[in-house]
């Protein structure tokens, strides 16, 4: 395509939202109208799937759910009254409870403020609280937020120890849909006792966000916890930024909650319009199922060209591979769908891997979110003429065009200024493409059966660890592992009781091996 075709291209498919001073350019996807008019009945249907799940379907047939996640930031298109009470009411409980942390009307028992949170969850109670911290956090804010996202010891250790002097002031919430995730879980009780080790009352001190009754509501109710705050049934995890896991860290560290909100039923609003070329959430839907053939072919490359938006990738590798990453259509057809998504931010990655992205596996498609506002206040220039702002908006545009002048295809999304309207409106747009791709390639995008194999099996591997440890203790003599993993019942599994032990040995946990460490069959194995 010469200069003024694709000038002419550029004009032609530029969505812009008055609004929001939003653009969207798709221009640099070489489909054609032949395939936008062939995927046009796919469209009205999933326009229809759409309308049908924000009137309260069951939109997750599997998990028998309501899918209501639109509904955080437009209670008055909930399905039941109870439903849009519920939301507008945690909504004012945050708020209410925010401006008490602030001006320390509720306090820890030694200090006149909370300092700090700590916040406790994973996957989709960890994700959107961490995009959007990294995202709009003031540089002060009145309370710094730390994460605990996983069951690693020495992570859990590193914030702790930062935390250290502070403990005494830091407010814990432990965020967990359901309330049995393992990882959350043992984090909230690690922290208890560290807590319980400066002697603290971790009561005093801890918040919970989960499903009302679930085992962690139940928990925090008996032990009187400082306050909970409902998750719904009808929110999934990776779409729960605009719900009480997003909302209340984020307004404890002084963003805006409500501006964040509104961006997001703005651009809910934009994204319920049927028609693709008038919906941005529609022409990344396209654009997806067009590099990919509609088969996830191709991996989506997110690029940022703002360093605040480091974690948006992140953030929507989770909404995009837990949403469409399925074996089955909804038909019960094996299709192995998804999307890859991986990235950074620009112009940082373009010392890493953008080298592979212009020359090498074709594998990808891009997407560059560019931010117009450089920064707040004048830029000093840095040679006549010239600012860094003008270096990385000039590193955007060049690397958009070394793209597609080797045959890479890009999108470009560009925001005004990253703050909490902008950061709502992003969010609300991919859980929208989402779901509108979800419905082009006719799967549920909003269970993910995938999670529980493994979980499963985690189970199973702490299973066999105690019957193991059991043996050894009943043994009282070292015995070789084919011969424990008869003892166990588990001959097929001498691998993973090898590993367990490896661990445990490692750890010092009171299991000694003897033998040639780079041949497991001659090891032996007892305890003291
Ligand atoms: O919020 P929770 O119930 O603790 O769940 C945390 C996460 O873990 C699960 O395994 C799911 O795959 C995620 O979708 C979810 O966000």
């Amino acid at each position: 395509m010469d200069a003024a075709t694709l000038w002419q291209r550029y004009q032609d498919w530029l969505y812009y939202h008055e609004g929001l001073e939003f653009y969207l350019d798709v221009s640099r996807m070489r489909f054609d109208d032949a395939f936008v008019a062939q995927l046009q009945p796919k469209f009205e249907k999933a326009f229809q799937d759409m309308a049908a799940l924000e009137g309260g379907a069951i939109a997750n047939p599997d998990e028998d759910r309501m899918v209501g996640h639109y509904w955080l930031r437009n209670p008055d298109l909930a399905p039941t009254p109870e439903i849009k009470h519920d939301i507008t009411q945690t909504i004012e409980q945050i708020e209410t409870f925010t401006r008490k942390i602030h001006s320390g009307a509720i306090h820890p028992p030694q200090a006149p403020r909370f300092t700090d949170i700590l916040s406790i969850g994973i996957g989709g109670s960890a994700l959107g609280p961490q995009f959007v911290a990294e995202a709009l956090s003031p540089d002060f804010p009145p309370l710094g937020i730390h994460f605990i996202d996983n069951t690693d010891p020495a992570g859990i250790d590193r914030v702790l120890t930062r935390l250290r002097n502070r403990l005494a002031s830091t407010l814990v919430i432990v965020i967990s849909k359901s309330g049995e995730t393992p990882e959350p879980r043992n984090g909230m009780l690690e922290v208890k006792r560290t807590y319980a080790g400066q002697n603290l009352d971790f009561s005093h001190y801890a918040i919970a966000i989960t499903t009302p009754d679930s085992k962690l509501d139940q928990l925090a109710q008996s032990e009187r916890w400082l306050a909970t705050f409902p998750m719904f049934d009808w929110v999934g995890g990776r779409t729960s930024e605009m719900s009480a896991v997003g909302l209340l860290p984020a307004a404890l560290q002084g963003i805006n909650i409500q501006a964040m909100l509104a961006g997001a039923k703005e651009m809910d609003d934009a994204t319920r319009v049927p028609d693709i070329k008038n919906n941005p959430a529609a022409l990344l839907a396209l654009s997806w199922y067009y590099a990919g053939n509609g088969r996830g072919e191709k991996d989506m490359v997110l690029l940022p060209y703002k360093d605040s938006l480091l974690l948006f990738s992140r953030y929507l590798q989770q909404l995009v591979m837990e949403s469409l990453g399925k074996e089955k259509d909804l038909d019960g057809n094996v299709v192995n769908q998804g999307i890859a998504v991986y990235g950074n931010k620009g112009s940082t990655d373009q010392h890493a891997y953008v080298q592979q992205l212009r020359e090498g596996v074709p594998n990808f498609f891009a997407t560059f979110i560019e931010v117009l506002e450089d920064r707040q206040g004048s830029s000093p220039e840095l040679e006549p003429g010239t600012t860094s702002g003008d270096y990385l908006s000039g590193f955007l545009q060049g690397t958009r065009q070394a793209l597609y002048d080797n045959h890479r295809d890009s999108i470009t999304a560009t925001i005004p200024q990253v703050n909490p309207r902008t950061v709502g409106a992003l969010i609300a747009l991919y859980e929208r493409a989402v779901g509108l791709y979800g419905s082009l390639i006719n799967v549920n995008a909003y269970h993910q059966p995938g999670v529980e194999a493994g979980k499963k099996a985690a189970a199973a591997v702490l299973g066999l660890q105690k019957r193991v440890l059991q043996i050894l203790e009943d043994e009282s003599r070292s015995i070789s592992l084919a011969e424990l993993a008869e003892k166990a019942q588990a001959t097929d599994q001498v691998e993973t009781i090898y590993k367990i032990l490896r661990h445990l040995y490692a750890n010092k946990r009171g299991v000694i091996l003897n033998g040639n460490f780079g041949d497991p069959r001659s090891l032996t194995v007892s305890i003291n």
